[in-house]
């Protein structure tokens, strides 16, 4: 089986993954989904979050040799960025999505060398909203984002070009088309669930029941 559908897997049977065709998950963005992955949940299960760690090391290895630093997006981005810079004893830090309003008002905690070659960790890429904010606030203070990793992506095309734009190369554990393939393979999705999914792909931003 390949990495994407294991990581699929694993996240099923911690029910981080969830698909539900009757009563949708509100995002981030405000765009109603049947599917909903709660990568927080990997923080709780020592196996599957020791798997989450040894594969976005050797995924960064893999990509981004160079990389001085790991930033992660707060907040889950910041725990699974961790595991990965802890493993690659590399320096870590985060950004908030705005400010803080009190102690140093900082929106990058940590330390961001002059010049640090950065590769950014998010969980989760929807929109990929959360993310490119993040990147253009580190590159705005001097750091150079080589790309980003993640644990699972819905690869919408949208967010993919955008991604493409901002020039940075994306690597994710798993993504949604993994999670189908799997759903397929262990046959846990009804023909109507797949109906309703498919109505929701095709157009994610206005989708409801
Ligand atoms: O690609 P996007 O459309 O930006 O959506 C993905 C973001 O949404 C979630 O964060 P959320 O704001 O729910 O909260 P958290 O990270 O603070 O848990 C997730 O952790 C990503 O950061
Ligand atoms: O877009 C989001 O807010 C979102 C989607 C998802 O599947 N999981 C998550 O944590 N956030």
């Amino acid at each position: 089986m390949s990495t994407q559908k294991q990581f699929a897997e694993k996240l099923l049977q911690i029910k981080a993954l969830q698909i539900n065709t009757q009563t949708p998950f509100k995002w981030a963005s405000g765009w109603n989904s049947p599917v909903y992955c709660d990568n927080r949940k990997v923080l709780s299960y020592p196996f599957v979050r020791d798997f989450v760690k040894s594969e976005l090391a050797n995924m960064i290895l893999e990509h981004f040799p160079d990389a001085d630093a790991i930033a992660g997006v707060a907040t889950a981005g910041i725990a699974h960025g961790v595991l990965a810079a802890d493993l690659m004893k590399l320096p870590f830090l985060y950004v908030r999505s705005k400010p803080k309003e009190h102690g140093m008002g900082n929106q990058i905690e940590g330390v961001l060398q002059p010049g640090a070659r950065v590769v950014v960790v998010e969980d989760l890429i929807s929109t990929g909203k959360s993310s490119l904010e993040v990147v253009e606030v580190l590159r705005a203070n001097g750091a150079e984002v080589l790309g980003m990793c993640g644990l699972f992506t819905y690869g919408f095309p949208a967010a993919d070009e955008a991604f493409a734009k901002a020039n940075l190369p994306l690597h994710t554990i798993s993504n949604y088309t993994a999670l189908m393939e799997l759903a397929e393979d262990l046959k846990i999705v009804s023909p109507e669930q797949r109906e309703k999914l498919a109505e929701w792909r095709t157009s994610p931003s206005t989708w409801s029941i």
